[in-house]
């Protein structure tokens, strides 16, 4: 893992844009394959790196934005290919509130995390993601998206305002750099597995880390994602083919 990210894009992330909208379609291909590696970011991306300047993407009709549709429910209900967006401590730790549930529910994923969290300081963790695939060998279909939210849990967790900023962080680069790279492989190599589908999550930091989730909801929306690579299967397109979506992410939780 590389140096430290710089959170420089806060400024990309402020200016107004017109939201388009569409609905993301899925489609998943059932094949059992060998366990792939889960992805992590190799090298950190920050504003000025992205494929578009500020100015640009100010300008820029085709810029996208994430947007949140809630709803009811389990998110362990999700079908499959979705990704199961999870945050996260870099401490290796899944022992209560929802992280248990999915401890419980994807105990390979939880190993592949704890892994990844030995192998890597919460200072160079903190704002990544870690992309988990569906572990086959458990005729699993869907992905894990931990994003690291906190360095640390209970007393010694970060700041609301640093739990904001690394969720922005870790967000946007699961959304735009792991899932679009993920299906892309998949598109060239279906060995590897299958794409990644919808996007779930619940109200990711409103419980035991403390931020109002509509400070989080905030965060989220506010992610702007210059034109998505043309990954087929990632979102629906007009009759001219033209990719004018908002990625939407569904957040479903249970009160
Ligand atoms: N089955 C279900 N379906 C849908 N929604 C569900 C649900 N179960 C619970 N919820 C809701 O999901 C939201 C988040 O609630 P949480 O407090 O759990 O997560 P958080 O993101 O605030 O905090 C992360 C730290 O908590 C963990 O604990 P450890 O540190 O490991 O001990 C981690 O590892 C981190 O460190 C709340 O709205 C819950 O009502």
């Amino acid at each position: 893992m590389s140096a430290k990210r710089k959170s420089t894009d806060s400024t990309q992330q402020s200016l107004n844009f017109k939201r388009l909208r569409t609905t993301t379609t899925t489609k998943s291909t059932q094949k059992h394959h060998s366990r792939p590696k889960p992805i992590a970011s190799k090298q950190k991306r920050t504003g000025a790196q992205s494929s578009l300047s500020a100015d640009q993407e100010d300008d820029n009709p085709k810029t996208l934005h994430l947007r949140i549709a809630e709803s009811t429910g389990d998110i362990f209900s999700a079908p499959p290919s979705t990704l199961l967006i999870h945050a996260c401590n870099c401490e290796g730790s899944w022992g209560a509130g929802i992280a248990k549930a999915f401890k419980d529910n994807y105990p390979s994923a939880f190993s592949t995390y704890k892994a990844h969290c030995a192998t890597h300081t919460p200072a160079t963790l903190i704002g990544t993601s870690l992309l988990i695939p569906p572990n086959p060998e458990k005729n699993e279909h869907i992905f894990i998206g931990c994003v690291f939210t906190s360095r640390s849990k209970g007393r010694k967790k970060d700041s609301v305002e640093a739990i904001l900023e690394a969720t922005r962080n870790a967000v946007r680069e699961l959304i735009l750099e792991e899932v679009p790279k993920w299906n892309l492989k998949v598109k060239e190599d279906e060995e590897r597995g299958e794409e990644v589908g919808e996007f779930w999550m619940c109200k990711i930091n409103s419980g035991l880390f403390g931020v109002p989730w509509e400070r989080t909801r905030e965060v989220v929306e506010a992610i702007q994602i210059p034109k998505i690579p043309k990954i087929p299967g990632l979102a629906e397109r007009d009759a001219g083919g033209e990719d004018k979506g908002i990625r939407v992410i569904s957040c479903v939780s249970r009160d």
